[in-house]
């Protein structure tokens, strides 16, 4: 049976990601990796995770994550050590963005001074986007939208009345700083949001709009 054409989609922008990372290699000693969590990224994980890379010079860290507990089913950390981490991708380093800390803006500065001797700016990051035009955890109704978009500090932490949890995210700043951006993204709804960003300018209103001008490569399906 041939692949659907989201699994078509994950094995493309898994050798797009994995020629990037052996491109930097090439000329660095390590590379950085920003993935996004939620559904989309699972089957690109799986492709990515069988390549072979010199995998002990990768870091991976996350755009964005839920300030849970690393065994939350809705942890992006535990999404990505159950599926990207595995094969030969275990041997990456992986960085989370969360600490023990019990809330996001007292545990902000132990996770940016973890960020901080990374290899910035980052090879890659893997964005995703929600219904609502969120990337990352840059949402429209997020009260920190604002600084999160302006902020040259890496991470911001995020209190948003749509979602259930407090979270954290890299700054709109950080993630333009790296040297390439992908929009990862399936299914109708998401393009029609998409159609929509690519119609005005206010990343107020759908934040993936920060990133439109970035270059951006699209990586869409069915
Ligand atoms: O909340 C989040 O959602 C978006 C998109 O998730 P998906 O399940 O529709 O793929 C994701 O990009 C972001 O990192 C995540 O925290």
């Amino acid at each position: 049976m041939s692949d659907s054409p989201r699994d078509q989609l994950a094995t493309q922008l898994a050798e797009a990601v994995a020629e990037a990372l052996r491109h930097d290699l090439a000329s660095q000693e390590r590379a950085l990796l920003v993935v996004s969590g939620g559904s989309t990224p699972v089957p690109f994980f799986h492709a990515l995770s069988a390549v072979e890379l010199p995998w002990s010079q990768v870091d991976v860290t996350l755009a964005d994550e839920r300030w849970v507990a690393e065994t939350a089913s809705d942890s992006n950390a535990r999404l990505v050590r159950e599926h990207l981490l595995q094969g030969p991708a275990a041997a990456a380093t992986f960085v989370p963005l969360t600490s023990e800390a019990a809330t996001p803006e007292q545990g902000a500065a132990e996770v940016a001074a973890r960020l901080r001797p990374l290899w910035w700016p980052a090879s890659v990051v893997i964005l995703g986007m929600g219904g609502d035009g969120h990337t990352a955890s840059l949402f429209p109704d997020s009260r920190e939208l604002s600084l999160a978009l302006t902020t040259a500090e890496p991470v911001v932490a995020v209190r948003t009345p749509s979602q259930p949890q407090p979270r954290i995210t890299l700054s709109a700043d950080r993630l333009h700083q790296a040297r390439r951006h992908v929009l990862h993204l399936t299914g109708e709804e998401k393009r029609s949001v998409l159609a929509r960003a690519l119609t005005g300018d206010d990343s107020r209103e759908l934040p993936i709009r920060a990133f439109l001008a970035c270059p951006l490569a699209i990586y869409w399906a069915p």
